[in-house]
């Protein structure tokens, strides 16, 4: 495990190398995105980059940032420099899964807007197709939950609601996540675009943790190294 951690403060260090001064930052949420953020910390504090503002994707990832007096303000409709993300299963194209963390939501909204959306992950996480190791998190409303639930069951989705300890989670944003497998015509090797598509067409559905065609690179780190997946 200590080694895993290893990694993926590897992979952080590496791509916040990407950052310079003056720019605005997207901040991701989860242990590998943490190290991106403790970094940006630690070139603020040594003066190694200056007058860098910040928006977070997670009201956990605002705490550190702030903690570690990083300016982080609200998300404004301006295209920002950089967003540094983990992920939970990225592909050779760099599409990926996330949300295993909670905050698919607030990432997607902030990322649409970076310029590059890098990704940082240890190597657990490459996969050939999406759907290979991770559930596909998808955020609903808590109010009429379970119709939500019958709709996205017709789509082909099996899963179970979201837990932390014995209650269900909850997102910042006050709504459930229902962690979902496809079986039938949508399971593996579905059209992932189509399937997007008819997932946010369902009523009750916030969001989706499929992020296609949105991140620039990754970097994974791995036992020999830190591998760049770019997008082609
Ligand atoms: O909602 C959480 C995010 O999508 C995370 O970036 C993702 O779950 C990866 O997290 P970790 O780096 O902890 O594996």
């Amino acid at each position: 495990m200590a080694y895993l951690e290893a990694l993926k403060k590897e992979a952080a260090i590496r791509a916040v190398q990407l950052a310079q001064s003056g720019m605005h930052l997207g901040l991701g949420t989860g242990s590998t995105a943490k190290y991106a953020i403790e970094e940006l910390g630690r070139k603020v504090a040594a003066g190694e980059l200056r007058d860098l503002t910040c928006v977070a994707t997670s009201e956990a990832s605002d705490a550190l940032a702030r903690s570690l007096g990083l300016t982080v303000g609200p998300l404004t409709p301006q295209p920002f420099d950089l967003a540094i993300d983990g992920a939970d299963e990225i592909t050779p194209d760099v599409d990926l899964i996330k949300g295993l963390g909670g905050a698919l939501v607030r990432e997607k909204l902030v990322e649409v807007q970076a310029r590059r959306l890098v990704i940082v992950a240890d190597y657990t996480k490459l996969v050939t197709r999406l759907g290979e190791k991770a559930p596909l998190p998808i955020e609903v409303l808590r109010f009429g939950v379970q119709s939500t639930l019958e709709r996205l069951r017709r789509l082909g989705a099996v899963g179970e609601l979201r837990q932390a300890g014995s209650e269900l989670y909850v997102t910042d944003n006050g709504n459930f996540i229902f962690d979902a497998r496809f079986v039938g015509p949508q399971g593996q090797g579905a059209d992932l675009a189509a399937l997007e598509r008819d997932l946010k067409g369902t009523l009750g559905v916030v969001e989706t943790g499929l992020f296609l065609g949105l991140a620039e690179r990754a970097f994974v780190a791995a036992p020999d190294g830190v591998q760049e997946v770019v997008r082609r």
